[in-house]
């Protein structure tokens, strides 16, 4: 098949394209840049990959007579304007950002930017792929990378109910390529290298988005405390999580819930009392938990690691896609970590 992709020229974009050149079941890539512009040869902007390809002018009209599909890895707030035609056609789009995933009332307050129209809005799937299948849905909201890493940790135990849930908290790390490729004071080599910073505080645009799918397991779920440190690294997001297990909750039930969630699943590993770090996924569409229950405060501790251009973006964005067109779960997504 033939799929259409708006933003290769940023860094989910990018990695989208070379997993897409890769996918056993895609014959062509188009790709498509903004409106105004003519078509630009990919050489000039990433010359690393050595294609020669061109970038088209962006036109719906376009997409949909080439194309079965189209992915738009673009800024927050650009398919809000654009995602109309596609959804009047129910054409089939993968949306890495966050405008389709939030109520619209709660987009505005946390993106500041005004939200799709409620009937659009409608029409879209929550596309966290180890839970929910994308098959028969044309408007895919692909989950952001920091509500990947956390709501994956915490599912067996809010599902499960053997968590207090209003004794969540979240510390969340990520490294610069999470910010997309613009540069700002923050993700400035000097300001980043050798320094670790804490940003949004209370204020992550994450965080309704992660309450909204614990809620869907546990309606009495609260606001969670979530904070949010930029790494000194490229790539990786790692979730510390921590909440207050129910007195009768033991070693046994920890360890059930998150054997019974995971154990058929083949892009998400957990395992009792080993704490994963991030070069082990970086590169990869793994997500990896530890977790243990403390027997002396009761309180059990999730570790989860993904890469968030890749579990956290691109790579889930093909696990949607091989939903929807309901090819092989792990095609196109065969990869190992980038070692030493
Ligand atoms: N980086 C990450 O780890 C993750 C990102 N996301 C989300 O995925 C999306 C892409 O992120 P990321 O790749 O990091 O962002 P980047 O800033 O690196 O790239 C943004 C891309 O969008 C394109 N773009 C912007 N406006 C338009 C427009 N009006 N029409 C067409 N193309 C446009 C840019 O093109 P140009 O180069 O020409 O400006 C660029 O290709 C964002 O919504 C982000 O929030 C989600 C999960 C993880
Ligand atoms: C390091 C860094 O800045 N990460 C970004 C990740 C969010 C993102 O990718 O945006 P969406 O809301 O569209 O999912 C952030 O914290 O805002």
């Amino acid at each position: 098949m033939n799929v259409g992709l708006v933003g290769v020229t940023g860094y989910g974009g990018s990695v989208l394209y070379e997993l897409l050149l890769r996918h056993p079941n895609v014959d062509k890539v188009n790709l498509y840049g903004h409106s105004q512009k003519v078509a630009q040869a990919l050489e000039e902007v990433l010359p690393q990959l050595r294609r020669r390809d061109s970038i088209l002018p962006y036109d719906s009209a376009d997409i949909m007579k080439n194309n079965d599909m189209v992915f738009f890895a673009t800024s927050a707030g650009v398919t809000t304007k654009l995602a109309q035609p596609f959804i009047e056609n129910d054409f089939p789009v993968i949306d890495l950002a966050g405008d389709f995933r939030l109520k619209a009332d709660v987009y505005e307050k946390w993106y500041k930017k005004p939200a799709p129209q409620s009937d659009y809005l409608a029409k879209a799937h929550y596309g966290l792929a180890d839970f929910t299948s994308s098959k028969g849905s044309k408007y895919v909201a692909n989950p952001g990378c920091y509500a990947t890493a956390t709501i994956l940790a915490l599912a067996p135990l809010v599902k499960n109910h053997l968590i207090d849930p209003s004794s969540i908290v979240v510390d969340a790390k990520s490294g610069t390529s999470g910010a997309g490729k613009k540069l700002s004071q923050s993700t400035h080599f000097s300001q980043t290298n050798e320094n670790l910073q804490l940003y949004k505080v209370n204020q992550h645009q994450h965080i309704p988005e992660i309450v909204q799918e614990l809620q869907k397991w546990d309606k009495d779920l609260p606001y969670i405390q979530f904070t949010t440190t930029l790494l000194p690294l490229t790539r990786g997001i790692m979730a510390s999580c921590y909440a207050k297990a129910k007195s009768d909750v033991t070693e046994e039930k920890v360890q059930e819930a998150f054997s019974q969630t995971y154990s058929d699943d083949t892009f998400v590993n957990a395992t009792e009392g080993i704490f994963p770090n991030l070069k082990q996924v970086i590169g990869t569409n793994f997500c990896d938990i530890g977790y243990q229950l403390n027997p002396v405060t009761h309180q059990i501790v999730i570790v989860s690691v993904i890469d968030n251009l890749l579990k956290g973006a691109a790579g889930q964005a093909i696990q949607n896609f091989n939903q929807m067109f309901e090819f092989q779960p792990d095609a196109g997504l065969d990869l190992i970590p980038v070692l030493p």
